[in-house]
């Protein structure tokens, strides 16, 4: 069985200018004394436009952190007013891009084929997709949380190869936590990240399967993240609101160390 390094990544969501994005870079590599903190490993995704000013700081700094988008576009180039592509990412050194947050499933109607075709788009750009899937509230009332998750999952893997999808990051996310201080309890997390594990060995195989990393994001902050990363199937976090203060990211990034 492989050991796979935990991820936590910060997802800023529509929050810090390009300054303001400087200054919690520099902050959160102070914070988590960055060079030698290698436990887990640290990932930021700021907004579109704080992206460049965060790579030349990682760059300057040499800084362990890594970056990457909230977003990309499914379309190569062209005619499509607003977007970003995934070349542009790549060439900014985005190691990693969101696709399928529920924000934009919700707000931006994206729908499976939708999400499909943009980790396409990242993968053409050797970008490591970091697919978001969960369920509604409604959904978990009814008990059909695994089942609606695991469709989220078909979807946005079809038709993608054994050597990219060994490299995609899963999170968990079910929306009624997103925001609302509602965590989930670890079994609950663990019950959909098995599930989750599982399935890609049925799509894959159980090697793909170990290699995955499948992360819980929801509420995630310092006093829960150790319960919820002591679960066998959770390899790491995706969090929202407390990634923008860096001492709270660094109670989460340090979750081993809590006593
Ligand atoms: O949506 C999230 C991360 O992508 C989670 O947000 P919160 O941590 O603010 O609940």
């Amino acid at each position: 069985m492989s050991k796979r390094l935990p991820l936590i990544a910060g997802n800023w969501k529509m929050n810090n200018n390009h300054l303001e994005a400087i200054a919690l870079v520099q902050k959160l590599a102070f914070a988590l004394n960055d060079k030698d903190y290698d436990a887990a490993e640290v990932v930021v995704l700021p907004p579109f436009t704080d992206l460049r000013s965060v790579q030349t700081l990682v760059d300057g700094d040499k800084l362990r952190i890594g970056y990457g988008a909230q977003d990309l576009s499914a379309h190569d180039k062209g005619a499509y007013t607003g977007e970003i592509s995934g070349a542009m990412l790549a060439k900014l050194d985005c190691a990693y891009v969101l696709v399928g947050h529920s924000e934009r499933r919700e707000y931006h109607n994206e729908d499976d084929a939708l999400v499909n075709a943009k980790i396409k788009a990242a993968f053409k750009n050797d970008i490591v997709p970091l697919l978001c899937v969960g369920e509604g509230l409604d959904v978990r009332k009814s008990g059909r949380q695994v089942e609606h998750v695991l469709s989220q999952l078909d979807g946005a893997l079809k038709e993608i190869p054994v050597e990219q999808a060994e490299r995609i990051v899963v999170a968990y996310e079910p929306v009624w936590a997103i925001g609302t201080g509602e965590v989930a309890t670890p079994a609950d997390a663990q019950e959909v990240c098995s599930a989750i594990r599982a399935r890609l060995a049925e799509l894959y195989s159980a090697d793909v399967a170990d290699k995955v990393r499948v992360l819980y994001g929801g509420s995630v902050k310092g006093d829960n993240a150790p319960g919820i990363m002591a679960e066998r199937d959770v390899d790491g976090a995706l969090v929202g609101g407390a990634c923008l203060k860096a001492d709270e990211f660094v109670k989460v990034i340090r979750y081993g160390e809590a006593s």
